[in-house]
């Protein structure tokens, strides 16, 4: 029997294997960020251990950097994590893209855009959304705090072999329809715990024919369905993305390498766990209503009626959804109304993103009353975006351009929604206070996102002139 790409990467990492016990897995790069690296590093130097592999660890500073005025940290817990992380990568020898580096961006969005990470890699983080870097072909995974501090120490980890899930998506999608819109619709389609357990492989026409930051749209949200890592099999995509970045070797090598990746995927006998099979041509631009990204409905949809609700479970989680952000039952989406958009993190904050929201902001004015920032994943994509006139068509418009970081994705930082305001956000998570105390959150692509800036509520792409000829 054929293998899966998955469980070819899981065998080749295999350290040490024993029967009923977890097995124990090489890790071959290891991103940290300030947030959850303080205690291992302490434990690290408790126990009087070096860092194993310096060389294989990468440090960023994201979750709380400034996006306005990034020097001057007023909060004392930031500014504390942040130097922190400044000392033990000084102590530990580990390369950090501090706050100052054209480097420096949201841990997901560099490791990508520097070559960091490659196919046929085991990644991990101590951060969820590392399945990110499984748009590569990598097997890519957020770890816990003392998980940190083992992989520092050893270079390795243990971990439980989880079950395959494939996920196919075929047909083609159609105008307007990105990649955000796609993984809404599979967690709007079968739920929040659809990937428990599994480690997901995302197939099919749709997955071919996307960009790889398209890819990682969409693999950043595998985590929202409850999988332990999602992935994409590496194609020649994958390798001109690659082709020329700063930590991809070059020439000969490279294309060596590049043979080697493309014999990464499933065989075609490969048996999965799981399945599920999706058709393309059905998906809409997707708004998420409630308090979990399956809590989704297309533009053209309304919130449900508590009646629709097939359990009491179901029912009780869409009463208390509909109560947290203000609604009434069957309320149509193109009636919420919103005070602030969020172009940014590490789902939908790279350049091809925010080539997307410009062209619907280009020419157009945010709505009054609406506050609407622009987030770069990171510093070089500022640089990217700058460089193409990004920055000025959304200033012209009246959206505010920053710096790179996490920012309103979540409130660990001076970006925060008011509690109250609604939110049209490209993010990945909307539960309860996730971008302030109170705050309503709607996931949604940049393309929505921009179109609800200037329109101050949900307006479908796909009829943004017809709409705003009746207006
Ligand atoms: C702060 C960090 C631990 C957290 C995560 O692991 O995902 C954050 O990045 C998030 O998105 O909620
Ligand atoms: S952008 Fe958001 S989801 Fe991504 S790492 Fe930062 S806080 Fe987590």
């Amino acid at each position: 029997m054929g293998k899966t790409i998955i469980e070819k990467l899981w065998e080749n990492h295999i350290v040490h294997q024993e029967e009923g016990k977890p097995d124990l897995l090489y890790i071959d790069l290891h991103l940290v960020h300030e947030v959850t690296s303080p205690q291992a590093f302490s434990g690290l130097r408790m126990k009087n251990r070096s860092v194993r592999r310096p060389d294989r660890t990468f440090a960023t500073v994201d979750h709380n950097v400034p996006t306005v005025n990034r020097f001057t940290i007023t909060d004392p817990v930031a500014q504390n994590q942040m130097e922190t992380l400044r000392k033990n990568c000084q102590e530990f020898g580990i390369t950090l893209a501090d706050i100052d580096s054209p480097e420096q961006g949201i841990v997901h969005v560099i490791g990508p855009e520097l070559g960091l990470t490659k196919p046929g890699m085991t990644i991990v983080c101590g951060d969820s959304h590392t399945s990110t870097h499984g748009a590569f072909g990598s097997l890519a995974f957020g770890i816990g705090t003392s998980e940190v501090e083992h992989v520092l120490a050893t270079q390795t980890l243990w971990q439980a072999k989880p079950k395959t899930l494939k996920v196919q998506i075929d047909g083609e999608l159609g105008e307007g329809v990105l990649a955000k819109d796609v993984i809404l619709y599979v967690l709007a389609k079968h739920g929040v715990n659809f990937g428990t357990g599994h480690i997901i492989e995302y197939c099919g026409s749709v997955i071919e024919n996307m960009t790889m930051e398209e890819r990682m749209t969409v693999c950043n949200m595998s985590i929202e369905g409850g999988a332990k890592a999602g992935l994409v099999a590496p194609d020649d995509t994958t390798i001109e993305y690659l082709r020329g970045r700063k930590y991809v070797p070059a020439g000969e090598e490279f294309e060596a390498l590049s043979t080697q990746w493309k014999k990464l995927a499933s065989d075609e006998d490969a048996v999965y766990d799981k399945e599920i099979h999706i058709d393309g041509s059905e998906i809409a631009p997707m708004v998420s209503w409630g308090t979990n990204p399956g809590q989704t409905a297309p533009v053209t949809g309304r919130v449900p009626f508590l009646n629709e609700c097939k359990t009491e479970n179901d029912k009780r989680a869409v009463e208390s959804a509909l109560a947290y952000m203000g609604f009434s039952e069957g309320q149509k989406i193109s009636d919420i109304e919103i005070q602030k958009v969020f172009i940014g993190s590490c789902t939908n904050s790279r350049l091809e993103d925010l080539r997307m929201a410009a062209e619907i902001a280009k020419g157009r004015k945010v709505h009054k009353g609406v506050q609407a920032i622009v987030v770069p994943g990171s510093q070089a994509v500022k640089v990217l975006a700058e460089a193409e006139g990004l920055d000025q068509i959304f200033l012209e418009a009246g959206f505010e351009w920053r710096d790179s970081g996490c920012s309103m994705c979540l409130s660990m930082n001076a970006d925060v929604v008011p509690a109250g305001e609604h939110c049209a956000s490209t993010s990945n998570r909307n539960f309860e206070g996730r971008q302030g105390a109170g705050a309503r959150t709607h996931l949604v692509s940049p393309a929505m996102a921009a179109a609800a800036a200037v329109h101050g509520r949900f307006v479908d792409v796909r009829k943004l002139e017809a709409a705003e000829a009746v207006h």
